[in-house]
């Protein structure tokens, strides 16, 4: 056995072995104390290897969904063997000796589970494929338990905004692939070809060509390579399913990195779950697929003006009709999770309840399709979409016929298929039945001619049936002639059986196994059907989770008092009365109002500087207008009074300070990462928050770097910026730049006290109130008053040396220090272009290139 255990466990790899014993799973050597220690379970031992007793945990088989939920939410892998043949197979083949054959039937892992008490009903779960091309890195991703697919290309250094979108549950890289996300799984290289990948594809959706999917890169077709390896690997030749892929653009959407995702809390909260966060602000959803669909598109809002006007008249239809919303709302509270019953049904791991949950689902949509197809102002979109709901009719029709109300998830008991479907099923059944009331009568004459009221006629797996007498009535059945035979003695209780029994027994077992065979054969006709429609199925699963999405949204408009965004083409941003969702949410379960405030950036004020005072609503403002752009290009009304924006190809936001310690990063380092992406990155089209940039660091450093980011920001980028500080200097820089323009939070004193207005006016803040903030906060009052000493000091000290930008006044504009600097790398370039090399002897050549070393170094 061991033999053949550690053979399968050098197949397993890295992955945890459940090796099946019986009705265990049984782990052995590390992976048992590994299994142990996450199971909170017991470590025993068994036998011995090399001298040494064999640790050895094991999980009961019919429990065992819970354990793997556990192990893999621990970050493991697990391969699942299982007995190929039966016990009596394996003696048939070799003896009675022979050790039952085993073998690795599935892998189990984080991006490829279907089962639902494993899944999140309200969240994809994406396996994502990576392999460098060239200059450019194919992604692959797929959602297996949806059969979701996707395909994009990205430059070299550029993928982690695409993986924070897909925010994948496992990542799986071509071998030596150099970038390599941390705990991505390395496969071979020859996994990843784009030759094989686009063999694959076309074998896989049974394509001819790959026309359909439109024009697959390179690097796309060996990242889809990769990833249909992997998946066949995991699934040990059985394909999951999936949909046929859909190739995005990158600039299809609004990009967004993983530090600005975090920092606006889209998707996680701060404490990484969904708490807090603007999905779980927003999510009204009833479904799950609905709830799925729109984190997704929170992740990745849109940048095709016609595609975000056609969901938002969708959410305005569903937000002008109440009526029309609740009764829709209603109706799809009662629809199952189609598209992830579909998804196990295709993994050839579906169940009765699966193909009923199809059923249901489907039926619900019928019923859907005609309350919506009456209304005749339908929004294009609807319309669009309407049709997709069509045409499954006969199925459910059959199936309704064909199975019970309510199917089990277990087809081994048999019960599924609903009576009057087949006449013989009818039969078997009644002979089954037939039979148990022949045994009740059976037990009744036994009780009367033994004289036992006690006596029962009972069953279990092992004996089948039996009549049991306690234990005290043994020996008057164990006499000769009784027609008894004596087959177990137990603690209180005797076991008998007899000729009558038997053949009863014989009769119920042929026709419930008869009947669990039609049983059988009928679901496996409803599968196949099912299989034959997976497209449709699956397109309508979408259409209801785009329903309920847009209603979802118009529900939560109408609970905001929200308002639909317009767009303009400029590269514009008009809010008026804009809230931040989840402050203002969070501010009314305490009762307290949240003000609301304007923001208006258009070209001859694209940048606007805001100060103030400590917790006067800094961060909140300038978050909730980069919210309020994510919402309106994903399609979802927004929290003003009204909107207009241009649309916005990047958006970034670096507000707060966080340490990524686990990646050796302090607090200054992160930001200053951050700030430099952003630089690099943003384009005149993008939005851009900054808060308190360069705050980490020394008084001096901070503000020359805040300045020379501000400067960077508005001659360079040109992008739309809100930019916090708390550096009163800095705004001596709307005197030389001509975009930028100055906002403060309002904040008085009232009796000594500091009263926070959360109003936003214009021009700079006339003071800091860190102090009165710090009194607030309940710093004691000896410190505080010592503060007020030290800060008179300061002021005194500034007001005579002219401040600490004192020696800013005769500073070039950024933009002639860049030309500085970029005429001095000129005349090097004019240099080396002039040169003619031939011509030069070695000893000149070395003097110049001496020189030229010297002339670099001076900048
Ligand atoms: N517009 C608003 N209306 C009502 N309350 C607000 C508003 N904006 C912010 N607040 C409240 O003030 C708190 C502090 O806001 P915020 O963090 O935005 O301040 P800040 O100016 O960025 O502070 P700091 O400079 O210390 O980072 C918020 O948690 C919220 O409770």
């Amino acid at each position: 056995m061991m033999v053949q255990y550690l053979g399968l466990k050098a197949k397993a790899g890295d992955c945890l072995l459940f090796y099946r014993m019986g009705d265990f799973f049984e782990l052995f050597f590390d992976d048992a104390r590994v299994a142990a220690a996450t199971l909170d379970i017991a470590l025993t031992s068994r036998g011995e290897h090399d001298g040494r007793p064999i640790p050895m945990c094991g999980v009961p088989v019919h429990a065992a969904e819970g354990y793997l939920a556990r192990l893999i939410k621990a970050g493991h892998r697990v391969a699942i063997a299982e007995q190929t043949e039966s016990p009596d197979e394996a003696r048939a083949r070799g003896g009675s000796k022979t050790l039952v054959a085993r073998d690795i039937i599935r892998f189990v892992t984080a991006g490829t589970l279907t089962e639902d008490s494993l899944l999140d009903s309200w969240a994809s779960n994406m396996l994502v494929a990576l392999v460098s091309v060239g200059d450019a890195i194919g992604i692959a991703a797929a959602d297996i338990s949806t059969g979701h697919f996707e395909l994009v290309t990205v430059p070299q250094g550029a993928f982690e905004a695409e993986l924070a979108r897909l925010a994948a549950s496992e990542i799986v890289v071509a071998e030596g692939f150099e970038s390599a996300p941390f705990g991505s799984i390395p496969r071979p290289r020859t996994e990843f070809d784009s030759q094989a990948g686009e063999e694959s594809l076309k074998r896989h959706f049974m394509l001819p060509t790959l026309e359909p999917i439109g024009a697959v890169s390179r690097a796309e077709l060996a990242a889809a390579g990769g990833l249909l390896a992997y998946l066949a690997h995991v699934g040990q030749g059985k394909m999951p399913f999936l949909k046929i892929p859909q190739r995005r653009e990158v600039h299809d959407h609004l990009l967004i990195d993983q530090a600005t995702r975090d920092s606006l809390e889209i998707n996680s909260g701060t404490k990484g779950g969904r708490a807090g966060s603007l999905l779980a602000e927003m999510d009204r959803t009833i479904t799950g697929a609905g709830a799925r669909q729109l984190a997704a598109d929170l992740a990745a809002p849109l940048m095709d003006r016609a595609k975000i006007e056609a969901r938002l008249a969708l959410v305005q239809w569903f937000h002008d009709a109440p009526l029309l919303r609740d009764a829709i709302r209603t109706a799809l509270r009662q629809l199952p999770d189609i598209a992830r019953a579909l998804g196990r049904v295709v993994a050839g791991r579906g169940s009765p309840r699966d193909v009923g949950q199809i059923r249901d689902g489907l039926n619900g949509a019928r019923t859907l399709r005609e309350r919506l197809g009456v209304m005749d102002d339908r929004p294009f979109l609807l319309d669009q979409l309407l049709p997709t709901l069509d045409g499954h009719g006969a199925m459910v029709d059959l199936f309704t016929r064909a199975l019970v109300a309510a199917p089990p998830t277990d087809a081994g008991q048999g019960g599924y298929i609903a009576e009057g479907y087949d006449a013989a099923l009818d039969a078997l059944r009644l002979a089954g039945r037939d039979g148990r009331q022949a045994i009740a009568q059976l037990e009744a004459r036994y009780r009367d001619s033994t004289g036992i009221a006690a006596l029962k006629i009972r069953h279990n797996a092992v004996l089948g049936y039996f009549v049991e007498v306690p234990a005290k009535h043994g020996d008057s059945l164990m006499a000769p002639g009784t027609g008894f035979t004596h087959r177990q003695t137990m603690a209180g209780a005797v076991r008998f059986n007899s000729p009558e029994l038997h053949e009863e027994a014989i009769r119920i077992t042929q026709a419930g196994g008869h009947a669990l065979a039609a049983e059988a054969a009928h679901l496996e006709e409803l599968i196949a059907f099912v299989l034959d429609r997976r497209d449709a199925i699956s397109a309508s699963a979408d259409t209801l989770a785009r329903i309920d999405v847009a209603a979802g949204l118009a529900e939560r408009a109408a609970e905001g008092g929200w308002c639909r965004p317009g767009f303009v083409e400029g590269a514009e941003l008009h809010i008026e009365g804009g809230r931040h969702p989840v402050v203002e949410s969070a501010l009314a379960k305490s009762g307290d109002r949240f003000i609301a405030n304007d923001c208006t950036l258009a070209p001859d004020r694209r940048l606007w500087l805001v100060s103030g005072p400590n917790m006067g609503g800094k961060s909140t403002f300038l978050r909730q207008n980069a919210l309020i752009v994510l919402l309106a290009q994903a399609g979802s009304y927004v929290p003003a009074t009204s909107a207009r924006l241009g649309l916005v190809d990047r958006l970034f936001s670096r507000v707060g300070a966080s340490d990524n310690l686990a990646r050796g990063r302090s607090t200054f380092m992160v930001e200053m990462v951050e700030t430099a992406a952003i630089l690099a990155q943003a384009t005149a089209r993008s939005f851009v928050i900054l808060d308190e940039v360069g705050r980490g660091t020394s008084t001096y450093d901070g503000l020359a770097i805040a300045w020379a980011v501000v400067e960077g920001i508005h001659e360079t980028n040109r992008c739309r910026c809100l930019f916090a500080t708390h550096y009163h200097e800095l705004t001596r820089l709307a005197d030389s730049l001509d975009a930028l323009s100055l906002h403060h939070v309002r904040a008085k004193e009232y009796k000594g006290d500091l009263v926070l207005l959360h109003e936003l006016a214009h021009g700079p803040a006339d003071r800091s109130y860190g102090i009165a903030v710090a009194k607030l906060a309940g710093l004691p009052p000896p410190v505080i008053a010592r503060a007020q000493t030290v800060l008179g000091k300061l002021e005194k000290g500034r007001a005579e040396t002219g401040g600490l930008a004192a020696g800013l006044g005769d500073l070039p504009l950024f933009s002639a220090a860049l030309d500085a600097a970029e005429a001095k790398v000129d005349a090097l370039r004019e240099k080396l272009t002039g040169l003619d090399i031939d011509s030069l002897t070695p000893r000149a050549a070395l003097d110049l290139l001496y020189e030229l070393k010297r002339a670099a170094g001076e900048g």
